[in-house]
């Protein structure tokens, strides 16, 4: 049984992530996912949706098995309770492949880490464009 651990904030969602975590599903059999908790992304500007909400839409989705919010203190400390075989990094996740195995590894944990480089460029492919967009559309409305 091979355990998959995909993370991620995932504000606003859209069919990249629908993509992400299917791709990262298909790699094993099956897939958790560690929501980022809104104290821990620095990273980026905060997510519109709060945390409890993002793990609930998070855990609805077919290719998820089970969703967890991440720690707020210690980004291994989930680990050691889900124990993935393989860790997946979307394309544009900060993490530098090398670097994280050598982390989990000296954690003692065996996972694997794989990055899927493939995106989906859907008209509104990441929350950041969804932001924007709104926003132009409220500057247009109230101009
Ligand atoms: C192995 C691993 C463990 C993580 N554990 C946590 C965690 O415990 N708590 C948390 O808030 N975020 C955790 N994260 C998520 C990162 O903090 C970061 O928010 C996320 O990878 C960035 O994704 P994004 O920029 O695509 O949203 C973890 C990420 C990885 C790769
Ligand atoms: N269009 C996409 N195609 C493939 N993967 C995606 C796409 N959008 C997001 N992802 C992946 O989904 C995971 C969660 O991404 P995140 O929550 O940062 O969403 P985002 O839409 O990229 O948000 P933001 O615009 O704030 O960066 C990351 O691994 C990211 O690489």
């Amino acid at each position: 049984m091979i355990r998959v651990l995909a993370t991620g904030t995932f504000d606003l969602l859209h069919p990249g992530h629908i993509f992400f975590l299917s791709s990262a599903r298909a790699m094993g059999d099956e897939l958790y996912v560690l929501v980022a908790r809104d104290s821990m992304i620095r990273h980026k500007a905060k997510p519109i949706v709060p945390e409890i909400q993002r793990l609930e839409m998070i855990s609805s989705l077919k290719a998820v098995d089970k969703a967890m919010l991440g720690s707020e203190k210690d980004i291994f400390e989930p680990l050691y309770e889900i124990d993935p075989d393989i860790i997946v990094l979307g394309h544009d996740q900060f993490f530098d492949v090398e670097e994280l195995e050598n982390s989990l590894r000296e954690r003692g944990f065996k996972a694997t880490v794989m990055r899927i480089d493939e995106s989906m460029k859907c008209p509104l492919y990441s929350s950041g464009r969804i932001i924007n967009k709104i926003l132009e559309r409220y500057c247009e409305n109230n101009d």
